[in-house]
């Protein structure tokens, strides 16, 4: 099982994703698209990715606005894995941008 990073390194890798917030219970951010097929086209290519690395965010749908949440579900709490889907998350949005 992956291990559990420290409130104090959640905090050091949230200053390397400035879109992102949160604390050792989970990080998330929201994005905004151009329109809903735009947002619907973003979580499927992120739904690539969790496949990918067997690593899966909560994400909330809102017309346009998805919000991404990561956490570790079976550790209970942040890890780098979540680090690593976050930043994954980072390049396809920009992308997409
Ligand atoms: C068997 C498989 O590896 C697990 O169920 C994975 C799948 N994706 C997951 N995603 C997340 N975010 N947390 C988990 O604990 C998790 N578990």
């Amino acid at each position: 099982m992956a291990d559990l990073l420290t409130a104090d390194a959640v905090r050091e890798e949230l200053g390397r994703l400035p879109d992102w917030s949160g604390d050792p219970t989970g990080i998330g951010r929201t994005a905004q698209l151009g329109n809903f097929p735009a947002a619907i086209a973003v979580v499927d290519r992120v739904a690539t990715v969790a496949e990918e690395l067997d690593h899966h965010p909560d994400i909330d749908i809102r017309w346009r606005t998805l919000t991404f949440r990561c956490v570790t579900h079976s550790a209970g709490g942040v890890t780098h894995r979540d680090i690593e889907l976050a930043r994954r998350i980072d390049d396809i949005v920009r992308s997409a941008a």
